[in-house]
C-alpha cells in the first residue's frame, strides 16, 4: 500500500542526475541506489515521499492528471505540452536554449520554409509571431540530420554546448528561448496539500540559490 503523502514525478535521462543532487541538497534522503535502480516507483523510508520515474516528456502529463503531485520538467517540455500545471520554481539545472539552425549557405527556393523539430508547438508559435508561414516536419531525435540530407531547410531544436551543430556543419540563425528545469505542481494537489508543498518549494528554492538562468 502507498502510505506516501506526496508523489513526485522525476524525469529519467539527462536531467535525472542533476535533479537527484538538488533533492539531496534540499534535504531529501534519497538512497544511494536511486540513480542505478530499474524500479520505476521508489518510496523513501524516512519521509512520506514517493518518486515515480517517467520519460521526461511525460512528466507534465503525470502531474496534470494528478498521478503525481509534483514533478520536474524542462521548460521546453512544459511549453510544448501546454499542460495545466503550476510552475513553482526555476531549478536552474539542465540549462540549454532553443534555436533555429541550418546550413550556413542555406537559401530556400520553397515558398514555405520546411522546419524539422521535436517541438512543433513552440516552433509554430515562433513563426506565427514572426508572421512567417512554414511547413513543420515532426521528428523524434537526431534533428540536426534533417537540413544536411535535404529533409528540411532549418531546424528548431535544443542547443547546449553547440557541439552537435558544430560537428554537423550547422549554424544558429535565431535564439528562441533559454531553458532550464522547473518544479511543477498539480493545481488540485496544491490546494489540498498546500502546507506540505510550500515547505518542499521553500527547500527547493534554497537548494537552487545561485543556479538561476535569469529568464522565464
Ligand atoms: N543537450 C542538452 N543539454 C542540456 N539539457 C538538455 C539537452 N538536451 C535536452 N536538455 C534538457 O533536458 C531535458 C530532458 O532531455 P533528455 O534528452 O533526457 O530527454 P528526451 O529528449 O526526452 O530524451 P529521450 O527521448 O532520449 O528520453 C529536455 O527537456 C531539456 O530541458
Ligand atoms: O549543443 P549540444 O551540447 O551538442 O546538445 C544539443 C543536442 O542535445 C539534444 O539531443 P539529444 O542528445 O537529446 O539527442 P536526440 O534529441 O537526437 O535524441 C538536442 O536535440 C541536440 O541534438
Amino acid at each position: 500500500m502507498n502510505k506516501s503523502v506526496i508523489t513526485i514525478a522525476m524525469p529519467k535521462g539527462r536531467i535525472f542526475g542533476d535533479a537527484c543532487r538538488l533533492l539531496r541538497n534540499a534535504g531529501f534522503q534519497l538512497p544511494e541506489t536511486f540513480e542505478t535502480t530499474r524500479k520505476l516507483i521508489l518510496d523513501l523510508d524516512s519521509e512520506p515521499f514517493r518518486f515515480i520515474l517517467a520519460k521526461p516528456v511525460d512528466v507534465p502529463t503525470y502531474v496534470e492528471y494528478g498521478a503525481a503531485d509534483l514533478g520536474i520538467a524542462g521548460k521546453d517540455v512544459l511549453l510544448e505540452s501546454g499542460r495545466d500545471v503550476y510552475e513553482m520554481v526555476d531549478l536552474g539545472i539542465s540549462k540549454c536554449h532553443m534555436a533555429v539552425a541550418g546550413l550556413p549557405q542555406h537559401q530556400s527556393r520553397n515558398p514555405f520554409l520546411k522546419i524539422a523539430t521535436k517541438y512543433p508547438n513552440i516552433a509554430s508559435d515562433f513563426y506565427r509571431r514572426r508572421g512567417e508561414q512554414v511547413d513543420l516536419i515532426a521528428l523524434n531525435g537526431s534533428i540536426e540530420l534533417a537540413p544536411i540530407v535535404g529533409l528540411a531547410d532549418a531546424i528548431v531544436d535544443i542547443v547546449s554546448t553547440g557541439q552537435t551543430l558544430k560537428e554537423n556543419g550547422l549554424v544558429e540563425f535565431d535564439r528562441l528561448l533559454d531553458i532550464s528545469s522547473r518544479l511543477i505542481v498539480n493545481p488540485v494537489s496544491y490546494r489540498l496539500k498546500k502546507t506540505l508543498i510550500d515547505q518542499i518549494v521553500e527547500k527547493m528554492i534554497k537548494a537552487t540559490e545561485g543556479t538561476k538562468v535569469g529568464m522565464d
